[in-house]
């Protein structure tokens, strides 16, 4: 007998990850297409696309089909999916493959419908979707089943899910669109006020994982950084230092913001489940978790303990794979074709 593959997606604003049961993550790689400009054929997907960009010719632009953690262009997500699908599936699979795709917790009706037809019109043979949140405590290895509260954060790249889970649902959730890429911009952004230097954004996530950090660094600890960019008003090559602490300030209005997205959530939580969250902490995920000291910042605000989950980049995928394997008690907490 043959049984049709079972794919879980992450499909991310920065990354899409593929995990197939049994082979683990096969596919990680950037949420990037190239297209023609003459005739809107792909030309490259994932990592192949991303190395053109700021390289290519007039004939070839290169786009991320995803922003903000929704759909921004639906044509070039599905071919991006099919891609990948294609790629995770093989060529021996028999109907296609039976997929899971997460979607960020806050997605509208009509965006989980062009996901899922998306995934659909790609070739899966069934298409659930998940919401990330949840995905993300399977992934973590939160117990979601049980009939306790389990709060879980997922920081992304362009969006941040905070859930409290409880007997396989979200019992109360928030999503914000606010994520890495926001703090990656608030970077160039400082970059260009206190020096005059413009930086891309690529630049300006190397700082925040080499140097950044959400709280101040204990003095042993403090970090520098030579950062080269473009003069903004000569236009020539320059250098600057920046510092650990100049980055923990020029950060501190979207991680606000963040730690607003746990409070007003905290402040929804019935007592029962609170009183379960304080005993058992909160758990970190998504990329964000491992920007330096994220966690000390919202145990510090929340007064709740916090921990980052062990494969915080990884979460996301590994949850929706194992989501294929449970869909008979997640049937409920998931959206079906
Ligand atoms: N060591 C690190 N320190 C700080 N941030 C990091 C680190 N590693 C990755 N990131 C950030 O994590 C983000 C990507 O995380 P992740 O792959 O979980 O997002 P995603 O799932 O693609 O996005 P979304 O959930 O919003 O769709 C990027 O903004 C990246 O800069």
């Amino acid at each position: 007998m043959v049984f049709s593959k079972r794919i879980g997606i992450d499909l991310g604003t920065a990354n899409v990850l593929v995990y197939v049961k049994g082979r683990g993550i096969v596919i990680k790689e950037p949420s990037v297409v190239a297209v023609s400009t003459k005739d809107g054929s792909i030309k490259a997907v994932g990592a192949e696309a991303r190395d053109m960009l700021g390289r290519t010719p007039e004939t070839i632009e290169v786009v991320r089909p995803m922003k903000d953690g929704v759909i921004a262009d639906y044509v070039i997500t599905e071919e991006m999916l099919r891609h990948f699908i294609g790629k995770a599936a093989g060529r021996f699979s028999l109907g296609g493959p039976e997929v899971m795709v997460c979607v960020p917790g806050g997605v509208t009706t009509v965006e989980m419908r062009a996901v899922r037809d998306a995934a659909l019109n790609a070739g899966a043979k069934h298409a659930w979707l998940i919401r990330e949140p949840l995905a993300a405590a399977l992934g973590a290895g939160i117990p979601v089943s049980a009939p306790s509260g389990n709060m879980v954060i997922d920081i992304g790249g362009g969006t941040t899910e905070v859930a409290v889970i409880s007997l396989n649902g979200i019992v109360v959730g928030n999503s914000v669109r606010l994520g890495g890429n926001h703090i990656d911009e608030e970077i160039m952004n400082y970059m260009k006020r206190s020096y005059g230097l413009i930086i891309g954004d690529r630049t300006a996530e190397e700082i925040k994982i080499e140097i950044g950090s959400a709280v101040p660094l204990p003095e042993e600890e403090k970090k520098t950084m030579n950062v080269k960019g473009r003069d903004q008003v000569t236009g020539l090559p320059r250098t600057v230092t920046v510092t650990s602490d100049e980055i923990t300030e020029a950060i501190a209005e979207p991680l606000d913001s963040i730690v607003n997205a746990v409070l007003v959530v905290l402040e929804e939580t019935p007592p029962e489940l609170m009183s379960d969250i304080i005993d058992k902490g909160m758990v970190l995920a998504g990329g964000g978790a491992l920007l330096r000291g994220m966690d000390k910042l919202l145990a510090e605000r929340t007064g709740i303990p916090c921990c980052i989950a062990e494969n915080p980049l990884d979460c996301v995928a590994i949850g929706t794979g194992m989501a294929l394997e449970h869909l008979d008690v997640l049937r409920d907490s998931l959206i079906e074709d």
